[in-house]
C-alpha cells in the first residue's frame, strides 16, 4: 500500500484518540475489519448524520467482505469557513451526545475539528495512523494479527463535488478513493451514476448505498428552521435539540459561526458548490 502523504500528525493540545467503542477482535477471521469515517461540518448533526452509518452497516453486511468494528464523525475545522458553521466546540459537542446517546458503535474524533483546516487525504490517514499504527490493529478470536481499512462515509453530494474542477486535488482523490475506498450514501437531488461517473477508474473501492426510505433532512434545513422559530425535534435527537435551545444556537444567520472568515480552500469550494446549484437548499 501507498504510505501516508504526510509521515507526522499534529494533535491539537490535550488531544487523545477515541478508541472506546472500536471493535479489537474481529468476530469473523474470513473478513476485513473495516472502519467507517464520515467528514463533514456537522452543524448540527442530523438523525440523517446517524442513519447513514446503519445504511453502511447494512449494506456491509449484505453485500461484502467487510466487517465492520467501529465508525466515527469528524467534525471539520472551524477554519473550512463554511456559512453556517458552528463553532467546533458547539458541534463536537453536539456530535458526542448524538452519537453516544443513540447507539453502541460510534464514536467523535476531534482530531480535525480542533486545528488548521485538514483535507479528507489526511483526515483518513490520521484514522490509519491511529488505528493501525498506534493501536497495532485488531486481531481474530485465534490472536491474529489484522490491519483494519479505513474508509469514508459520504453523501453523493460529496462525491458529485468530486468530478467539480477545483475542489480536489487529483492526488487526494486517488489517495481517498484509490488506497481507502468509500461508501456513498444516495442523496435526494444528486443522480448517483452521474456523481460517480467521472471517477470509474477507482469504480472498484466506490460502493452505493441506496437510502430505501428516502430522507432528506439537511444541516440547512434544520438551521434554517430554527431561525424561524421552528421545531426541529425528532429531525435531531432529543439531547442535541435540549443543547441548541439552552445554549441558543442558530438564532441568527451568521451568529454563532465561527469568527475570523478568511479566504480559504473551504470557502472556495463553498462558492464553487453553491454556483453549481448542488448545495443549497431552500425551505419555503
Ligand atoms: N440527506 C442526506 N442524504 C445523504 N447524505 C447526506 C445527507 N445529509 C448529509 N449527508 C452527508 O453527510 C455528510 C456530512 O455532511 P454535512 O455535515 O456537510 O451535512 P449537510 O446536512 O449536507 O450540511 P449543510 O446542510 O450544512 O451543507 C456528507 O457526506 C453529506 O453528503
Ligand atoms: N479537498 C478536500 O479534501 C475536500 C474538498 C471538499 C470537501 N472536503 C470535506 O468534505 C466534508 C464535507 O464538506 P461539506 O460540508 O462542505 O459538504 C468536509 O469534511 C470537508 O473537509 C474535503
Amino acid at each position: 500500500m501507498a504510505a501516508h502523504l504526510t509521515e507526522s500528525f499534529t494533535n491539537p493540545p490535550g488531544y487523545t484518540f477515541p478508541h472506546h467503542r472500536l471493535s479489537r477482535v474481529l468476530r469473523n477471521p474470513n473478513k476485513t475489519p473495516l472502519v467507517l469515517v464520515a467528514c463533514g461540518s456537522f452543524s448540527p448533526v442530523t438523525y440523517l448524520h446517524l442513519r447513514m452509518f446503519e445504511m453502511a452497516k447494512d449494506h456491509v453486511r449484505q453485500n461484502t467482505d467487510f466487517e465492520i468494528v467501529g465508525g466515527y464523525l469528524s467534525p471539520v475545522s472551524d477554519m473550512y469557513k463554511k456559512p453556517g458553521l458552528l463553532s467546533a466546540r458547539h458541534r463536537v459537542n453536539m456530535c458526542t451526545m448524538g452519537a453516544e446517546d443513540s447507539n453502541t458503535w460510534l464514536m467523535v474524533d476531534s482530531w480535525e475539528a480542533f486545528q488548521s483546516y485538514q483535507r479528507t487525504a489526511i483526515v483518513l490517514d490520521h484514522f490509519d495512523y491511529e488505528i493501525n499504527t498506534v493501536l497495532g490493529g485488531v486481531h481474530t478470536e485465534d490472536g491474529e494479527h489484522r490491519n483494519v481499512r479505513v474508509m469514508l462515509l459520504a453523501g453523493s453530494d460529496l462525491i458529485g463535488t468530486m468530478s467539480e474542477p477545483g475542489v480536489w486535488a487529483y492526488s487526494d482523490l486517488e489517495h481517498i478513493l484509490g488506497r481507502y475506498g468509500c461508501f456513498i450514501v444516495e442523496r435526494a437531488g444528486t443522480a448517483m451514476d452521474q456523481a460517480t461517473d467521472a471517477l470509474a477508474r477507482w469504480r472498484s473501492n466506490i460502493h452505493l448505498i441506496s437510502q430505501l426510505i428516502q430522507n432528506d433532512v439537511s444541516s440547512t434545513k434544520v438551521r434554517l428552521f430554527l431561525r424561524r422559530g421552528l421545531s426541529v425535534r425528532y429531525l435531531l435527537p432529543n439531547s442535541v435539540v435540549d443543547y441548541i435551545e439552552e445554549h441558543g444556537l442558530y438564532q441568527d444567520e451568521g451568529a454563532n459561526t465561527s469568527a475570523h472568515p478568511s479566504p480559504d480552500k473551504g470557502k472556495e469550494r463553498e462558492r464553487e458548490v453553491t454556483a453549481s446549484g448542488s448545495k443549497k437548499e431552500a425551505v419555503s
